[in-house]
């Protein structure tokens, strides 16, 4: 493959900007598409794909390239120089590894060793898989046997999935808007489209007018299992920017009334500006400044849905760079941060109402030991319901948890 020296440049730096100023990986690749408009779309994939699987592969490409800590600029080239020779044959399965072009940036890289280190690599799950000691620990102890499959599952890239908004369109009529073969239907999930080739789906009509909202098919089982009814009143209490408030209003028809929440205000004016392109008519957001405004809602709620903050570890495939980035002692805070929340704010449901706990982690400390907890603690007023867990090795899809449980 002909290697351009601007666009391995551009990687290089872009890999500085993320694992030395510690700046979010999808931050800086659009940053840096932004700012070069002259790239034609070749040039805008291979940066997306190189940054975004560097990152993935971080600690193999650093073993087999012998580096300890990546910090200079001579650094990140040759951490890019050495991802180009075992590219093919990591992702691609090829026999053997690219050539590089001889530019001074390279100089040193001997292709026999990298590829010595890389298989050396290849043996150890940590190296192999590419992951932080202590989160192989955590997946380890957590998930046992099923650790290896579901790390390994979470190292592939994410398809592109679009939920459609129902409130305005119907899937059959968006997929053909969209070009018949452009999209496939994903089953158990109704609404889910997975749309089969890396397009700017931000960009087209049917986006800017609110037709679909880009959501996985996991995260899309998330509002169904609250088991709304038209005309219900829902809290969505860890709202975010609303991407499960908004097919909450799409399921509830634009009846009732959804009250979005959340820490963060400038999530909810995304929200905001979400909602009004969706069409939806029956959400409010509501900042929370402190507990006496969940106090203040005590059993005022047919349906809250609980999307608690946590570590993300079940969709690593969409953010790779978090798992650098996370730290053991931020799992912990969380997992107190999760406890306190599930206690305090399932307060806020009406007797005879029900409410679903959600993480996007593959780990039970943060998702079913939490619920679990619960449940003994509340035997008397609330029951467990279900449970439901996707799996990225299994189903495909990002790894969710939620958990329907009613208040007696
Ligand atoms: C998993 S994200 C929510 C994603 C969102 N539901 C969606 O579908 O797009 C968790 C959210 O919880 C918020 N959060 C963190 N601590 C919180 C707290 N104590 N109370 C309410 N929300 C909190 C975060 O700001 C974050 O937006």
């Amino acid at each position: 493959m002909k290697l351009y020296k601007g666009l391995v440049a551009a990687t290089a730096e872009a890999l500085q900007d993320i694992f030395v100023k510690n700046r979010q990986a999808d931050r800086v690749v659009e940053q840096l598409l932004k700012s070069n408009k002259k790239w034609g779309a070749r040039d805008r994939a291979f940066i997306a794909e190189n940054v975004y699987e560097l990152v993935r592969w971080w600690r193999l490409v650093k073993y087999a390239a012998q580096v300890e800590k990546a910090s200079e600029t001579a650094d990140f080239w040759r951490l890019a120089g050495v991802w180009q020779l075992i590219k093919p044959v990591h992702l691609a399965g090829a026999e053997v590894l690219e050539t590089l072009p001889e530019w001074a940036e390279f100089e040193g890289i001997d292709p026999h060793t990298v590829e010595a280190r890389y298989r050396e690599g290849l043996q150890t799950r940590k190296l192999a898989q590419s992951v932080p000691d202590w989160i192989d620990e955590a997946g380890v102890r957590e998930l046992g046997g099923k650790w290896d499959a579901e790390m390994a599952a979470l190292n592939r890239t994410a398809p592109l999935v679009v939920r459609v908004n129902t409130l305005k369109a119907h899937v059959q009529a968006l997929r053909e808007q969209l070009s018949a073969d452009l999209t496939e239907t994903v089953p158990g999930v109704p609404d889910a489209l997975i749309v089969k080739k890396r397009i700017n789906v931000a960009g087209l009509d049917s986006f800017k007018n609110g037709l679909f909202e880009v959501q996985d098919a996991g995260s899309q089982l998330i509002a169904p299992f609250l088991d709304v009814q038209p005309g219900m009143s829902v809290i969505d209490a860890c709202a975010g920017a609303g991407g499960k408030s908004l097919h909450l209003a799409a399921l509830l028809q634009n009846t009732g009334s959804i009250l979005s929440m959340d820490i963060e205000h400038h999530k909810l004016q995304e929200l905001e500006r979400r909602a009004a392109r969706n069409g939806v008519k029956n959400l409010t957001t509501m900042l929370i400044s402190s507990d006496k405004i969940i106090e203040n809602l005590a059993e005022t709620t047919d349906r809250l849905l609980l999307d608690v903050p946590c570590s993300g570890l079940g969709v690593l495939r969409r953010n790779p760079d978090s798992k650098w980035k996370l730290k053991p002692e931020f799992l912990d805070k969380i997992r107190k941060v999760q406890a306190h929340i599930l206690e305090n704010y399932s307060k806020m449901v009406k007797k005879g109402g029900k409410m679903v706990y959600a993480t996007c982690s593959v780990l039970p400390s943060e998702s079913e030991d939490q619920v679990q907890a619960f449940a003994r603690r509340h035997k008397a007023d609330w029951k467990l319901v279900s449970e439901h867990r996707t799996s990225p090795a299994r189903d495909g899809f990002d790894g969710f948890y939620m958990a329907l449980l009613e208040r007696k």
